[in-house]
Order: structure tokens, then sequence, then C-alpha cells
């Protein structure tokens, strides 16, 4: 079916993409191959658009504003994983063991787009290495974090009432290091998910069986719960962030700063900080030592980021 002339200037939103060739979903349900009217356009996963018909095909007139854009930076590139969303659900395992660097990255990337994060914790079968998990990440409730264990295989492999629960009527982007169960997740929540990526990933690539990068699955028919799937990474960069701003995206750090007696405390080094003071303290207000030291180890790349983009070009957009 090709894309009706008279509907042209309607809104849709990205589904899809796959370089520049881009799958959107009118409001009126409908999906339509797309590619952006300029070169210098670049649209992502769950942008609301403008298009107009061409062809066979459909244009991306203009991307309208975003409400936020998760994103990652290293000193070569920047890769968007989507915006728009409503919250992002970080997944990790019992095992494989995850990097609480990694998670922290994630939640600080998303504590910079005001995008609230639920982490949940797959493989509750596995018994005392789940606890473990569990055990680890009790500092994060206390940081506002929702955190929660589930399992996708034994006897509760079923009940994933409470997952369901949070994504109700919201975009919810899910992230998590290989071999948390990120597939399995998506699976079972979106039975046909498979079938629709191997169909949307040949339509952008011409036939080709590749990976789309993002996709967006609704949940229900009514299309007000969706599950935006990105594909895992190895680093998170977090070269788009001040340094010192760091101290204010991580709740723990962020209850204390104000207190210090220096107003631009970088929190590291300076007499009467009230930051340093907490590290190592009894109790919810207290910094877990290991969350400090993720602060130290982020300070010093954030900082040097900031060397580099002075001098350098602006990082790639992908
Ligand atoms: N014991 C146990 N194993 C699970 C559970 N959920 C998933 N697995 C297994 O964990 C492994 C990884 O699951 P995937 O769904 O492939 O994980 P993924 O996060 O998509 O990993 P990548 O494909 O590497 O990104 C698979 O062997 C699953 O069968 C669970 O609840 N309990
Ligand atoms: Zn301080």
């Amino acid at each position: 079916m090709k894309p009706n002339t008279g509907t042209q200037g309607n809104g849709a939103r990205v589904i899809a993409s796959y370089g520049r060739h881009y799958l959107i979903e009118t409001d009126e349900g409908h999906r339509w191959m797309a590619h952006p009217r300029g070169k210098k356009m670049v649209a992502v996963c769950g942008d609301r658009v403008q298009w107009s018909a061409s062809g066979d095909a459909a244009v991306i007139e203009s991307v309208l504003p975003r409400r936020n854009c998760l994103l990652r930076r290293d000193a070569v590139r920047t890769k968007v994983f989507a915006a728009n969303i409503d919250q992002i659900l970080l997944l990790v395992a019992a095992e494989p063991d995850f990097s609480e660097e990694q998670l922290a990255r994630v939640l600080i990337a998303a504590e910079a787009e005001q995008i609230p994060a639920v982490i949940a914790v797959n493989k509750r079968d596995l018994g005392p290495a789940h606890a473990k998990a569990m055990a680890r990440l009790a500092p994060y409730p206390q940081m506002g974090y929702t955190l929660l264990g589930f399992s996708l295989q034994g006897p509760e492999a079923g009940e994933l009432d409470s997952i369901r629960s949070l994504l109700t009527e919201k975009a919810t982007l899910v992230l998590g290091p290989s071999g948390a169960g990120k597939s399995s997740l998506i699976n079972r929540l979106v039975p046909h998910a498979q079938a629709e990526t191997q169909e949307i990933s040949q339509a952008l690539n011409s036939g080709k069986h590749t990976t789309t990068r993002t996709t967006w699955y609704w949940l229900d028919r009514a299309r007000n719960s969706a599950v935006i799937d990105s594909p895992g990474f190895q680093e998170f960069g977090l070269q788009h962030i001040e340094a010192l701003a760091l101290a204010s995206l991580m709740p723990d750090l962020r209850r204390h700063i104000g207190h210090c007696r220096f107003h631009n405390c970088t929190h590291l080094h300076e007499p009467d900080c009230a930051v340093i003071a907490a590290v190592g303290a009894p109790g919810p207000e207290g910094i877990a030592p290991q969350r400090y030291r993720i602060y130290q180890t982020l300070f010093a790349e954030c900082s040097k980021a900031r060397e580099y983009a002075r001098g350098g070009r602006p990082p790639d957009w992908q």
C-alpha cells in the first residue's frame, strides 16, 4: 500500500530506524517507510514528526521538539537511544554479574533528561545470587529509584504483573547489559516482537537481515503503552555531561550539595565538604563508598571531555 497524498502534513511517530531509513507510524496507525526531507535532518526512534506522501514512500518534513532524548557520548560519537520516553527500565540479573558503574552511568544520563528509571533484577530463580544482587542495589530505593526482583524462568516465571503494571500507559525504554534477559523479557511482553523486528529490519534495509537499532512496540491495541527495545552497549559514555553538574544528577550526592563551605565545591578535596562528610555515614543520608568512587571516576572523565570539546569538532550524531 502507498501512502495517500491526501493525508500529508499529518503527525506520525518514528518507530524504527536504520541509518537514514525510517519506519513511521501515523496517528491513524498506518506504517510507512520514510526518508527525511533534508540531509541535515536527524530523526530518532520516538520522535514525533510531520510527514507528507511522495511516490511509494513518505517524507519526514520536520521533527517536532523533543520532550527528552536519552543519549550516550564518547570521544568520537553520540548515540541516541530514543526520544520522548516516559521512563527507563534498567534490566540487570543475578547472573551475569553487572557493573554498578554502568548502572550509575545510565541513571545519570536519565537524570540529565529528567527521565524516571526503574531497576529490575531478573533471574530470581537463581536464589542466593539474586538476593546478593538485590542487596548490592539496596542504596538505590533510598535514592528514589524503584527496585524490583522478578524471574522469567523457574516457578515464578508467569508472574510478570509487577513489571506489567509499571509499564501501563507509558513509553518505556528497556536497557540492560548483555545476558540480563532483555530479549526474553521483550518477547514475553510482546509475543509478536521477533516477527515484527524481522519484518521491519528487512523493509528498512532493503531485504537484508539486519537488526534495527531501536524499535518501538505497542503493548496494547489502544496504543497507550509501549516498550522500546534498543541494542546492548559496551560503553556508556557521559561526555555530554558537565563534571560540575554530576553531583546534582546523583540523588544520594544531590541531597548534600548546598551544604558545602564553597558554593562551587567539586566535592573531591575541599575542606568542609558536605558530600565528602556523608561518604560511609550510616543511614539513608549516607553515601555508599562505591557510589562516591563512581563519582570520582566520572568527574575525571567528564572534565577531560570538556577539554576535548573546546578544541575538537562536535561528535557525530548517530
Ligand atoms: N535462570 C534464568 N535464566 C534466564 C532468565 N531469563 C532469561 N534467562 C536466560 O539468560 C540468558 C540471556 O537472556 P537474553 O534474553 O538473551 O538476554 P539479553 O539481555 O537479551 O542478552 P543479549 O541478547 O546478549 O543482549 C538466556 O540464556 C536466557 O534463557 C531467568 O529468569 N532465569
Ligand atoms: Zn562539596
